[in-house]
């Protein structure tokens, strides 16, 4: 069986390595030099970070050059998130030598442009889904966006790569991820899924772990590591198995 993948998350508000709950603007927590968090967690041996700009998903401005600082810094897989929504933030994200970009808006509000650059870049492209419930929310998470299943019945259609699956209920509250609607999006696709939002202990991990076999491919945690509910190399011990 294949592990799980780890994906330390630095998401960066005003120049800030912030966290959120319910990714609601206003709820930020402060935790320093976001160059230094991602710094951190590759030197703790994470394989993947990733990297938000929470500024660009709100549309308060962007942090663009500090995460270009930061992706750049990185010896290891970057997935760029946040605001990337037309050609110029696209072609941005990916000058900075990023693995891939998540898409979540762009996929609700330009559905042809998505299907574009899904069949232009492939893996290099995945698509946020981020959820109350079974309703898809964009615009940094404060508008609805349609259903879930239908979204992901079209993104399957036009080739989409992976999926970033967030129960927004779950985001930043370290109360847990939400395991029925992994397992409820791995049932309906077979591309991978990277589970988002609710990580609070190593269990958790395992959990999610325990949904390999049905597509889960990694695992994003933010919160919990800044709030040292566990190590990084606590968990990725936990995931090596
Ligand atoms: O990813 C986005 O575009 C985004 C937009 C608006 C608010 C939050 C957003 N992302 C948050 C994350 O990706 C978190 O880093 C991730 O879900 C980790 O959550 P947690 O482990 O619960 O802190």
């Amino acid at each position: 069986m294949s592990k799980l993948e780890l994906l330390p998350a630095v998401d960066v508000r005003d120049g800030q390595a912030v966290r959120l709950v319910h990714g609601e603007s206003g709820t930020e927590t402060s935790y320093g030099s976001p160059l230094e968090a991602a710094l951190a967690w590759q030197r703790s041996g994470a394989e993947w970070l990733h990297l938000v700009d929470l500024d660009a998903a709100f549309g308060t401005g962007d942090n663009r050059e500090l995460i270009a600082e930061v992706a750049r810094a990185m010896d290891i897989k970057v997935e760029l998130s946040g605001g990337i929504r037309d050609d110029a933030s696209l072609a941005a994200a990916l000058a900075t030598g990023c693995t891939r970009v998540n898409l979540g808006t762009a996929a609700l509000e330009t559905p042809e442009w998505v299907a574009k650059v899904i069949a232009e870049h492939g893996d290099q492209i995945a698509v946020g889904l981020d959820v109350r419930g079974t309703t898809l929310r964009g615009r940094g998470w404060t508008r609805d966006g349609g259903d879930l299943y239908e979204t992901l019945a079209r993104l399957d259609s036009e080739g989409c790569a992976r999926y970033v699956v967030t129960d927004i209920a779950k985001d930043g509250t370290l109360q847990g991820p939400n395991l029925e609607l992994l397992r409820g999006v791995c049932a309906a696709t077979d591309k991978p899924v990277v589970a988002s939002g609710g990580v609070s202990s190593l269990d958790d991990l395992r959990a999610i772990a325990a949904l390999v076999p049905e597509g889960v491919e990694g695992a994003i945690v933010g919160k919990a590591l800044y709030a040292k509910a566990f190590t990084l190399e606590e968990a990725l011990a936990v995931v090596a198995g």
